[in-house]
């Protein structure tokens, strides 16, 4: 199974514990994992899709399965980080560690909560974050570029030639990003290249999703001043990087009420307190859904009486290794993939109907799957079929 992992990065202090606490809290327990936290800092939580919900009532199934992204919560960095201040080099592993990265920066005023720089500042905050990961990726990146170097020179003229473009693409990343000080992620690279990036779990390499912290107010009216300045930063450095704003204050009142009434009536006290027209609404499972998009990760589902599942596959995966993610039989004895569109089902109502309608499509090994198709695979003896 694909469990890919999302790390909370940031200053300390800017609300990391409180939003991982949140996450957990508002993630209900799934049958498959009988506690969402697996420590105290790791948890796994529900990608939240209606889809699922349709399904499930439309095969009459004893049982939902969704997709799980895991969630880690990581202690703060501070300025220095990198060369061990803090309790850097550390947490500097963990981030190593993870597949993706929420930052989260705080835009609240609170003096009750110290900020480790003296001032709230989620623009110079970022800034500080970005240089640690980066510095920390330049130390690693030029180890290997030095003891490569010195490998090819001491080989000289006769060098093994793999050797050789193994250091021409070290070279080139330790020129991006040591030289040029630019992020892994930003730059243009062969499929050697991003083997090697792989190689070294490079922190810049990981895809981010921005994470603002607002006070509960701030949130309710969708208005902070840091807010245009944080945006300006992102689309400066990271054109296409998602900012998401939310408030931990906010979600993590709503996560401990029981029920959905009482959250309804929360959210409906808040908008009164503020004089705010437009519903206030939890942002976690749009929060969930992006860091889970930003991993390249979406499922396919099978669907049939005994239970409707969520599949999680990486973008770009065949029918062949789909059906691997369920068992590795499937994989090897592959035959067909039997694939429904999951908008097809909706519109004609039933599998009966997609197959009348010439729907209901046969595929082999070079197919992609792409997100929300419906399979039934077919592999050797074997019925790989769920129903
Ligand atoms: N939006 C907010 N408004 C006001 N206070 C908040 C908000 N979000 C979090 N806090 C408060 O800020 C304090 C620090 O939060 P938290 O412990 O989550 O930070 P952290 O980033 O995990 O810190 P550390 O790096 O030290 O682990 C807590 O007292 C928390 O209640
Ligand atoms: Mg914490």
């Amino acid at each position: 199974m694909l469990l890919e992992k999302q790390g909370i990065v940031g200053l300390p202090n800017v609300g990391k514990s409180s939003f991982f606490n949140a996450l957990t809290n508002s993630s209900a327990p799934s049958e498959n994992f009988p506690f969402c936290t697996i420590d105290p800092e790791e948890a796994r939580v529900e990608v939240p899709d209606p889809r699922i919900d349709v399904l499930y009532k439309l095969y009459n199934s004893s049982k939902k399965v969704p997709a799980y992204l895991t969630c880690i919560d990581i202690a703060g960095l501070v300025k220095g980080a990198h060369e061990g201040q803090g309790l850097g080099n550390a947490f500097l592993s963990h981030i190593r560690a993870v597949d993706g990265i929420f930052h989260l920066c705080r835009a609240f005023d609170d003096a009750d909560v110290i900020h480790v720089e003296g001032a709230v500042d989620p623009v110079r905050d970022l800034e500080i974050i970005h240089t640690e990961l980066r510095l920390k990726d330049c130390e690693l990146i030029t180890k290997h570029y030095e003891s490569k170097g010195r490998d090819v020179a001491r080989l000289g003229v006769n060098g093994d030639k793999s050797k050789k473009e193994e250091f021409a693409a070290v070279k080139k990343i330790y020129e991006w990003v040591v030289e040029k000080k630019k992020d892994a992620r930003t730059g243009d690279w062969t499929g050697k290249e991003i083997d090697i990036i792989n190689e070294f779990q490079l922190i810049t390499a990981k895809p981010v999703v921005y994470l603002c912290n607002l006070s509960e107010k701030d949130y309710a009216r969708k208005k902070n001043k840091w807010l245009p300045k944080i945006k300006a930063w992102i689309d400066e450095n990271y054109p296409g990087d998602v900012l998401i704003p939310y408030s931990g204050t906010f979600e993590n009142a709503l996560s401990q009420l029981e029920t959905e009434a009482e959250r309804t009536d929360y959210c409906a006290q808040l908008a009164a307190k503020h004089e705010i027209t437009v519903p206030i609404i939890s942002v976690l499972p749009k929060i969930i859904t992006t860091g889970y998009s930003a991993l390249r990760l979406f499922y396919f589902f099978t669907c049939g009486p005994m239970e409707v599942r969520c599949w999680t596959i990486r973008q770009g995966t065949k029918a062949p290794q789909a059906a691997g993610v369920i068992h590795t039989d499937f994989e090897k004895g592959f035959i067909m993939a039997e694939i429904m569109k999951y908008t097809d089902l909706i519109e004609l109502g039933s599998e009966a109907a997609v197959k009348a309608a010439g729907k209901y499509m046969m595929k082999g090994r070079e197919t992609v799957i792409t997100d929300g198709d419906i399979i039934h695979f077919k592999a050797g003896q074997v019925n790989a079929s769920k129903k």
